[in-house]
This record gives C-alpha cells, sequence and structure tokens, in this order.
C-alpha cells in the first residue's frame, strides 16, 4: 500500500505496528502510591521522531504521534530528542523543555556552518562493502567522529555474497585490527539475509544511525532492518497533517525486534568536520597510549626524536595506517 493511500485511511498507530519490547522508554506519567493523580493535560516525556518547518512530532508511551509547537525559548527540538511537552487537542500539544543530549549528529553545510540534525544517538554504524571496496583511511576517520561524538562504533562489511573469500580476507586484513581493539565488526548481505540476525541483535537497544559511502548499500540495509518503513511513513504523513512526509526527512524508525534508528540523507553521508584538534589523538587509543612514553610532551610522531609512537610502529605494534590517518587530521586541523 503506497503511502498516499495511508494518509487517507484512518491513523495506524505506532504501537500496533510493532512490538515496544525492547524499547528504552523515558518515565512517564505513572505517579507512585501516595502521588496526587496526574491530569491528562499535565506534561508528560515523549520523543521527537521527525520534524515538518517549525512543528516536532512527539511520540508519546502509547507509540501514539502529536504535531508539537516549541515555546521560543525551549530551543530548536531535533529528531531524536527527549521532550517533555503536554497535549493541547488529541493530535497536537506544546513542548515545554528538551531534555539534555548526548550523542548529537551535525553536518556541516557548504558555506561552512554546523548543523545539528540528530540527537540521543548512541551508535554509529560505519557501513563498507566489498564494491566499492572499503577505505581504510574513511573507516579510521569515522571511527574518530564515533570517539569525538561519544557513540558506539559498529563497523558493517556489506555485500558479502559477492565474494565469500575477498569478504574473509578483508576481515582478517583491514578489519583485523579494529576487531582487536574492541570495535565491533560484523559482515553479511542484505540480499542474502546473511549476517542479518546478527545485525539486528546488536541494534536492539539504543539509536543507530547508519553512515558509509554512496553505493555501499545502505537503503538495501534499511530496507531490510525495517521492512514496514514505508507504513511508518505513511503514519508520519497522516500525523502531520502537512503532506506527505518523505524519505529526504530525517526520521526515528523503530525497529521491529527493539532499537531505535534515525536515517536521513544529511547523516548517511556523514563526513568527519571541526573535530578540535586536542580531541584527534586520543580518538587513537593505542596511539594515545604508547605516547606517553614520546620525548617531547607534543611530540605528533613524525621526525622527533625518542618518539615511542614510531618505534612502536617500527615493531609492528601499531599500524602505520592509523598513524597516518592522525597526521593528515592533524595537517587539515592545522
Ligand atoms: N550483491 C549485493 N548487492 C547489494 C547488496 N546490498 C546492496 N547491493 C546493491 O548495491 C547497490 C547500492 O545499494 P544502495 O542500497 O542503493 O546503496 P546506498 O549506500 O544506499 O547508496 P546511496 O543511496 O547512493 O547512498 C545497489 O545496486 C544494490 O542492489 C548486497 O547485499 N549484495
Ligand atoms: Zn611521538
Amino acid at each position: 500500500m503506497s503511502p498516499a493511500m495511508w494518509a487517507c485511511s484512518p491513523v495506524r498507530t505506532v504501537a500496533q505496528s510493532r512490538s515496544r519490547r525492547h524499547q528504552p522508554r523515558p518515565d512517564h506519567n505513572h505517579p507512585g502510591d501516595g502521588e496526587p493523580p496526574v491530569s491528562p493535560a499535565a506534561g508528560q516525556t515523549g520523543r521527537v521522531v521527525s520534524h515538518h518547518g517549525r512543528e516536532s512530532l512527539v511520540e508519546d508511551r502509547e507509540g501514539r504521534l502529536y504535531r508539537c509547537l516549541s515555546l521560543k525559548r525551549v530551543g530548536r527540538p531535533l529528531c531524536g530528542d527527549y521532550v517533555d511537552w503536554h497535549p493541547e487537542t488529541d493530535e497536537t500539544g506544546v513542548i515545554d523543555r528538551i531534555h539534555p543530549r548526548h550523542g548529537v549528529i551535525a553536518r556541516t553545510a557548504y558555506n561552512g556552518r554546523v548543523q545539528a540534525i540528530a540527537a540521543n544517538v548512541d551508535r554509529m554504524v560505519v557501513v563498507s562493502a566489498l564494491e566499492p571496496p572499503p577505505d581504510p583511511e574513511l573507516i579510521n576517520r569515522y571511527l574518530v567522529l564515533a570517539h569525538h561524538l561519544a557513540v558506539e562504533p559498529l563497523l558493517w562489511l556489506n555485500k558479502t555474497d559477492l565474494d565469500p573469500d575477498q569478504a574473509e580476507r578483508l576481515l582478517a586484513s583491514v578489519f583485523a585490527g579494529h576487531r582487536a581493539r574492541g570495535v565491533a565488526v560484523m559482515a553479511g548481505s542484505p540480499h542474502t539475509g546473511e549476517g542479518m540476525e546478527t545485525l539486528r541483535e546488536a541494534l536492539r537497544e539504543g539509536t543507530s544511525v547508519l553512515v558509509g559511502l554512496s553505493g555501499v548499500g545502505k537503503s538495501s540495509l534499511i530496507k531490510a532492518l525495517l521492512p514496514d518503513r514505508d507504513l511508518r511513513i505513511g503514519d508520519l504523513s497522516a500525523r502531520s497533517g502537512l503532506g506527505r512526509h518523505t524519505t529526504t526527512e530525517t526520521t526515528l524508525y523503530h525497529l521491529p525486534e527493539g532499537g531505535d534508528l534515525i536515517d536521513s540523507p544529511g547523516i548517511r553521508a556523514l563526513r568527519l568536520a571541526n573535530i578540535p584538534r586536542e580531541a584527534l589523538q586520543p580518538a587513537f587509543p593505542e596511539i594515545a597510549r604508547v605516547a606517553s612514553g614520546c620525548r617531547f610532551h607534543n611530540c605528533q610522531h613524525r621526525n622527533e626524536p625518542g618518539c615511542a609512537v614510531r618505534a612502536a610502529v617500527e615493531r609492528g605494534e601499531i599500524e602505520p595506517g592509523r598513524l597516518a590517518t592522525l597526521h593528515h587530521l592533524l595537517d587539515e586541523a592545522a
């Protein structure tokens, strides 16, 4: 059924379309014993699942969607925000407060301005594929970004069906060091379904985003993870009352087996931007650990005497590619 048809039919709430078993939900209107009952008009906590102009769509505990305006002093809500809000009608409400955020994903626009697009992201799934082949430096850069945003990285190697032997070789080369450093590494194919159960399991808690180069198969992965995505988009269209909700908008989806996924073109094409220089080396934990042994405290591990990091590279304890990425990032930040 097309989203347009859903827009004409009674609104199907999200609660009807999925199991909420694994959704970590904020506390809402459930006073404990002895507390006065809370009237339906009083504030409650909800989550912003998308925007239409000045309006945010807020989902309540039961999965109902409300079009909400926010008071000016509240600031601009982001997709993924937890908010205090109160209903005004069966369909509308007002956002009174945005909860403190973590995991804010921002993009840098062409004019250099940084624009936040999503909040409370817990996990960044970095998608690479057999085709186009993985770019080790790009993977390192995404890992730096994840470290900087304090979100958990997960490296997914896609399209393993194209050449399972090549997939094994890549897992044993490009990805082996990351795995050894404790980063989750997984592989599979949305076309054959291989590995998809493992991925679903890994995304069952918290809020995830998918990033990666064009053509690595992010759309295919999202389709496989969210079989009822079109229905959800239909729900949002019907609820927004402002015309069609489109896939170009930043949208929070609930994964059927638990966990949430925020998708938007801006997030998919996320690039490293504006990471403060001093935050770069800490994002390479294996380098940061050894760097305390360098003779100079501000050693950049290029050709300074007494450099413990270069010595570790020579001993094969640090991958040269990781140090090269750090150098590139330091140069760009200069
Ligand atoms: N063999 C194979 N091909 C795949 C798989 N997943 C995706 N593809 C193909 O890879 C191509 C790109 O897939 P998309 O899902 O459009 O990739 P994307 O990352 O969303 O690309 P953009 O939309 O450009 O960001 C398409 O031709 C897909 O059919 C897979 O598991 N195996
Ligand atoms: Zn050094």
